[in-house]
């Protein structure tokens, strides 16, 4: 579904990706992992047309994404880091945002309300704003908004960021039910290796601009990569043995 190749990204001199490597197929939950500054949000940011790569390819349905942008994000959605809702609009306004032109208020008021209860939010809170909802609520109300379109592709952002263990379990395992239910392809960057095991099918280690090692979320823990095992047990390496980030 989307294939990205030899794709390649500095800024100011510094290469942050050097030759990316990474497929997503069709109803896949692909989990990309990696130290803080190795590219995550770049290759994200790549393959929405945020950033201009400097070299390599960025295919979508076979053919290059660039010239099918709008068609893509048309079935694109997206759960920020944080959430990232309007504070100055109502939940309901910020699940439906994208919908309201095209459905009209009451309509994309009903669906918001909808997908509220698909997170499980109340339909009480789509007349709150977001200042009123706790991390656990407005990271639910995100992905309200996030599947409102019911979106052929899923990228997660960071998506348990700021959670306690219990709410991020529960976010994982809301996100794994949804991509199930709607055969959604997803696309999930993260530091949290309890998302890794509850979201992913497959899982991608960026390391120093590549990809390290990819595999399936079960092959994992059995990977004969020293770094990787370092980055799901949590250990730490004498300093200059470690990889650059
Ligand atoms: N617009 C930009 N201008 C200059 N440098 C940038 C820009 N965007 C990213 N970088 C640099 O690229 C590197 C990778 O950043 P990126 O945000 O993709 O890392 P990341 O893997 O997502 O990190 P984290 O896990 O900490 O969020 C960093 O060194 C960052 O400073």
């Amino acid at each position: 579904m989307i294939e990205v190749r030899g794709l390649t990204k500095s800024f100011g001199g510094k290469r942050v990706l050097d030759g990316v490597d990474l497929d997503l197929t069709e109803g896949e939950s692909l989990v990309v992992i990696g130290g803080s500054g190795t590219g995550k949000s770049v290759l994200l940011r790549c393959i929405l047309g945020l950033e201009t790569p400097d070299a390599g390819r960025i295919l979508w349905r076979g053919k290059p994404l660039s010239s099918q942008r709008a068609e893509f994000l048309d079935g694109f959605g997206m759960l920020f880091q944080n959430a990232a809702l309007f504070d100055s609009l109502p939940i309901w306004r910020n699940v439906a945002f994208r919908l309201l032109p095209r459905l009209g208020r009451k309509r994309a008021r009903a669906l918001a309300i909808e997908k509220l209860a698909r997170v499980g939010l109340a339909a009480e809170v789509a007349d709150l704003f977001p200042a009123e909802l706790s991390g656990g609520m407005r990271k639910r109300a995100g992905l309200a908004r996030a599947i409102a379109a019911d979106p052929k592709v899923i990228f997660f952002d960071e998506p348990t960021t700021g959670l306690d263990p219990i709410r991020a379990a529960a976010i994982n395992a809301l996100i794994r039910d949804i991509v199930d239910e709607t055969g959604a392809s997803a696309i999930t960057i993260t530091h949290d290796m309890t998302s890794v095991r509850s979201i992913g099918d497959r899982v991608a280690l960026l390391d120093r601009g590549q990809v390290r090692w990819q595999g399936d979320v079960s092959q994992m823990e059995h990977a004969q990569d020293d770094y990787l095992q370092d980055f799901i047990s949590g250990r730490a390496r004498p300093m200059g043995s470690q990889p650059q980030g």
